[in-house]
């Protein structure tokens, strides 16, 4: 049978149909407060093959938070060399401290064939929009104002002055949603359930046809 089906059509192609699935860059943002670390330390603890950036920043460590895998905490001396050696993707100034995204972990893993996951502030998301076009931008939400509010009070980590600006700039970044690819709710209690629309967004965006470079090839 296979040689009749030969023999009438020509030979048969062991050529694969589709080509390697390429990395893709994901950028997880959204306002202070809306659980981007809660959300990517989730998805990390499951997720051995994605590269999860780690962010640089001048601002102070949290409790218990660890150099190296929270974030790289460096001086702003440290951050202005790297700055002025072009060292960051992308990089601004954050509620008053610098926070930044090595270029070299990006460019290393995005080398090695690995998905890159960026955390970003919103005006980052929007720089990485513009270096990195084929970056898929994720706008996580919490259901309510207020919920977002009672999240960050219940962290405990910010005096009222800088909770304040936090409260106003997340005012403003909630209109920002339009700028992005997806929206991500990210329900109090259901972090999971966040995190699982993460993988099926990584998923299904990398086996989108333009991404695997078949559009238009018929
Ligand atoms: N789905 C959730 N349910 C309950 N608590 C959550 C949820 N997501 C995050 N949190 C908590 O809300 C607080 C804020 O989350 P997180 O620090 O991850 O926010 P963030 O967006 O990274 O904030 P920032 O930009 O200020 O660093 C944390 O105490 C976190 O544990």
């Amino acid at each position: 049978m296979w040689r009749a089906v030969e023999e009438q059509l020509g030979p048969l192609s062991e050529a694969p149909m589709v080509p390697a699935l390429q990395p893709l860059v994901l950028v997880v943002s959204g306002p202070s407060g809306v659980g981007k670390d809660a959300v990517i330390k989730e998805l990390q603890a499951t997720r051995p093959d994605l590269h999860f950036v780690v962010t640089a920043t001048s601002r102070p460590k949290r409790p218990g938070e660890q150099h190296g895998v929270d974030y790289l905490f460096v001086t702003a001396q440290q951050f202005e060399e790297w700055i002025a050696a072009g060292a960051l993707l992308e990089h601004a100034v954050v509620y008053g401290e610098y926070k930044g995204i090595p270029l070299s972990q990006v460019t290393n893993a995005l080398s090695r064939g690995t998905d890159v996951i960026l955390r970003l502030d919103v005006q980052g998301a929007a720089t990485v929009r513009r270096l990195l076009p084929g970056a898929v931008l994720v706008f996580l939400v919490a259901e309510t104002e207020a919920q977002l509010v009672r999240r960050l009070v219940d962290r405990k980590t910010e005096p009222l002055d800088k909770m304040l600006t936090r409260v106003q700039t997340a005012r403003e970044e909630s209109k920002c949603a339009a700028d992005f690819d997806y929206v991500v709710l990210n329900r109090d209690g259901e972090l999971h359930a966040a995190v699982e629309q993460l993988a099926a967004i990584i998923l299904a965006e990398k086996l989108k046809v333009a991404r695997l470079g078949l559009a238009g090839a018929a």
